[in-house]
């Protein structure tokens, strides 16, 4: 069996961010976007924030990223109040963000030159991350040049490159086809395993989320509400990499009918 093994000690007492009593409003205070939602983050967990569209999950991650203010309640990182975007979060959306003017390595490098890392360790860094996400090869061409596939790898290997603590993901395969989807989901499970990063990552594909995730948050839909906090014990604490070993599991279809069932439940 492929498996790694998973130790969820945390490292410090502190945890690396805790939503206490969050709520957003938008028009006015007319329509509450999220209400009430409370959680923390485990040190090196991947939690996956699922449920039907619309119900706050995007606008949740950008609160997290310090890109959104929530109308009420508290957000801290590492028991530090968020006061806007930082570097010990990052994010990774959808849409390749990549430069396209920029080759592969200048966009590796460039979050790393914001943040003022020296010159020699940049390049190492970046050389480095190419590798891990198999693009050293493709490390001056343009993103024109890439697949979807490959953009995203670069995009990863920006964000690894940073070193933030916390990443951010907002559908971050959605816009791949389905292979392609699948070896970037086990890359992104071997890149977090070795990099002990604390993620969240939206998703709309319930598999996705049992895949990749140690915990599933579930939001219900207006208002954005935590319907379900759900460790995914059937993985034994540990991360698979190969799906179909993680099919095998008792548990896994337990799981997707319950996630199923919640969903079809919110989209009544
Ligand atoms: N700037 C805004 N002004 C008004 N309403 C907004 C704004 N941003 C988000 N909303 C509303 O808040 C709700 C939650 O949006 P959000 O994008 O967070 O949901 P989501 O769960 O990520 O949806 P999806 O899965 O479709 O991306 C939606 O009804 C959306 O229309």
């Amino acid at each position: 069996m492929n498996i790694v093994a998973k130790d969820f000690t945390p490292v410090t007492t502190v945890p690396p961010l805790k939503a206490s009593r969050i709520s957003k409003e938008y028009l006015g205070g007319t329509f509450k976007a999220l209400d009430d939602v409370s959680f923390e983050l485990q040190e090196n967990q991947i939690t996956a924030f699922v449920g039907p569209s619309g119900c706050g999950k995007t606008t949740m991650l950008r609160i997290i990223a310090g890109l959104e203010y929530p109308t009420r309640g508290r957000l801290e990182v590492f028991g530090k109040n968020v006061q806007g975007p930082g570097p010990d979060r990052g994010m990774i959306f959808q849409a390749y963000t990549s430069f396209p003017w920029l080759t592969a390595m200048q966009n590796v490098e460039y979050g790393m030159k914001i943040l003022k890392v020296p010159a020699a360790e940049r390049r190492e860094r970046t050389m480095n991350f190419l590798k891990l996400v198999h693009l050293e090869k493709f490390a001056d061409s343009y993103p024109r040049s890439l697949s979807g596939g490959m953009k995203q790898r670069v995009a990863l290997a920006r964000t690894l490159a940073q070193n933030p603590a916390i990443i951010l993901m907002d559908e971050p395969f959605g816009a791949l086809d389905a292979q392609v989807r699948w070896e970037m989901q086990e890359l992104m499970i071997e890149l977090i395993e070795r990099e002990k990063k604390t993620v969240v990552a939206i998703t709309h594909d319930i598999e996705e989320a049992i895949y990749l995730a140690d915990r599933i948050i579930f939001f219900s839909r207006q208002p954005g509400r935590i319907k379900a906090d759900i460790p995914l014990t059937f993985k034994g604490g540990r991360r698979i990499k190969q799906k179909e070993e993680l099919l095998e599991l008792p548990g896994y279809a337990e799981l997707e009918r319950q996630l199923f069932a919640m969903m079809r439940e919110e989209i009544k």
